[in-house]
């Protein structure tokens, strides 16, 4: 699935590239404000930060909910407290887009992160031209080689990278590249199974001074603590937000850990 997934987004890609070349985009990256400074608003505090996520479907549970104005829920997300905004931009299997991503970036004054199946320099381009401060890497997707490449490249742009493992192994290579933000995904994305203690599991293998993040699988304060107890200085959270009752109250209950 992980392989689909990635080869639809390129597909789509590329398709966009034959209206808009790389040095177009390149051009509106390099002209865009600078990126937010996402290690900071995501750094260690004494209460558990969140990643609030603008997500209208996905693979493993179909159509979640029908978001018609991403920026104003984004909006909600900051006025309950949210740390960063994580927008999936992919737009086969989540129904997202870089339109969603622009809207959102317009509203909010923390972070926004594309969260999409990234593996090109062209993708990247494209976020920091949509104004995003932080871009997905996820090293099941990736080999070393252009992860390391891609890795640089954000940062070149300004941008935080927040590299996505799923094993120890995939840790180890996050801290070959001395990730400063590392997220541990509960979610198998081939399998979709959910692992709520594999943060737990991961944790202490990711370097001190690492910002950790646990992905996914967050529905109750009980979740957050869970992980908060666990180490993680950050959840990321989509489903429960879109499906639940007010974001904002939900994100208050999150950040009490
Ligand atoms: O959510 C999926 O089904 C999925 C399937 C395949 C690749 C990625 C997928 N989701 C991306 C994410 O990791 C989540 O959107 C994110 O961590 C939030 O998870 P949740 O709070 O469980 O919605």
């Amino acid at each position: 699935m992980l392989a689909e997934l990635v080869a639809g987004a390129l597909e789509d890609a590329s398709r966009r590239q034959e209206s808009a070349p790389q040095a177009e985009v390149e051009r509106r990256a390099l002209a865009a404000a600078p990126a937010l400074d996402a290690l900071s608003f995501l750094a260690p505090a004494e209460r558990i930060k969140v990643i609030a996520e603008v997500k209208r479907a996905s693979p493993s549970r179909g159509d979640l909910a029908d978001i018609a104005d991403p920026a104003g829920l984004a909006a909600r997300y900051a006025q309950g407290g949210a740390s960063a905004i994580s927008v999936l931009t992919e737009g086969r299997r989540f129904k997202g887009s870089l339109a969603d991503l622009e809207a959102v970036r317009a509203v909010v004054d923390v972070p926004v992160l594309r969260k999409d199946f990234i593996a090109t320099e062209y993708q990247v381009l494209e976020a920091r031209a949509s104004g995003a401060d932080l871009v997905l890497l996820i090293v099941a997707a990736l080999d070393q080689e252009t992860l390391a490449r891609l890795h640089t490249f954000i940062l070149e742009l300004g941008m935080t990278p927040l590299v996505e493992t799923h094993d120890a192994t995939e840790v180890s290579r996050a801290a070959d590249l001395g990730a400063r933000l590392v997220g541990v995904n509960a979610r198998n994305l081939s399998t979709f199974e959910l692992d709520r203690d594999l943060f737990g599991r991961l944790a202490d293998r990711i370097p001190e001074g690492t910002i950790r993040v646990a992905e996914s699988a967050v529905k109750t304060p009980a979740d957050v603590a869970h992980y908060r107890s666990a180490g993680a200085d950050v959840v990321l959270v989509g489903e429960a937000l879109v499906t639940g009752g007010d974001p904002v109250t939900a994100i208050e209950e999150f950040t009490v850990s």
